[in-house]
């Protein structure tokens, strides 16, 4: 029916998936040489998507990563991922990074509640595509700590191997349940382009 309605018409396209789990994207060893940038640098405490501090929803340190000889690598590695990921289960229309890696740290009951990883005030955040999230701690560091996803109504837990990255639509809901003990890292990216089609 839609099709006889100009510019109702649903392109063709492949499946899009709304979510996708991608082993040793890393190394152990570049993981561990990741954490260390973030343990060398500054650390702020995390701001949600709209800048805010909100302690009920979210408490972890992060540090931002931006582009530079140091990180060269790391911005190549996460470009192939992203491009080899929305292709074979994505499909969207993506320019690029708008925003910075940022290295997350979790401990002593730090989290991130259920949330979307898109909106906000800026435009960089109303434009965030595909979310890539890359487990850094090995799985023994920490306790509790799981990145979940709630994708179409019932909770999946990510992998918890050093490496492994979650790709998901910026729509999708997802948290960080509390880490009980020890610590937990992460690499964060978006992907951003045109509004969802
Ligand atoms: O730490 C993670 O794995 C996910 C963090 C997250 O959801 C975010 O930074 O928006
Ligand atoms: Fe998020």
């Amino acid at each position: 029916m839609f099709s006889e309605i100009p510019g109702l018409a649903a392109p063709s396209r492949p499946q899009q998936k709304l979510w996708a789990f991608e082993g040793e994207t890393f190394t152990p060893e570049e993981c561990r040489t990741i954490i260390a940038l973030m343990e060398d640098g500054r650390q702020k405490d995390a701001t949600l998507v709209n800048g805010e501090s909100e302690s009920r929803i979210r408490r972890t340190a992060i540090h931002w990563l931006p582009e530079g000889p140091e990180t060269d690598w790391i911005y190549q590695r996460l470009a192939r991922l992203v491009a080899t990921a929305n292709r074979e289960h994505f499909n969207y229309t993506l320019d690029g990074f708008q925003e910075d890696a940022q290295v997350a740290r979790y401990q002593d009951g730090g989290f991130y509640d259920w949330h979307i990883d898109r909106g906000g005030k800026g435009p960089a955040g109303r434009a965030r595509k595909l979310t890539i999230a890359i487990q850094l701690s090995p799985p023994e560091a920490y306790e509790g700590g799981d990145l979940q996803l709630n994708p179409e109504g019932h909770v999946l837990t990510a992998p918890r191997d050093p490496g492994m990255a979650a790709v998901f639509p910026a729509f999708v809901l997802h948290r960080v349940t509390p880490v009980t003990a020890g610590a937990r890292h992460s690499l964060v990216i978006w992907t951003h382009g045109p509004d969802f089609t």
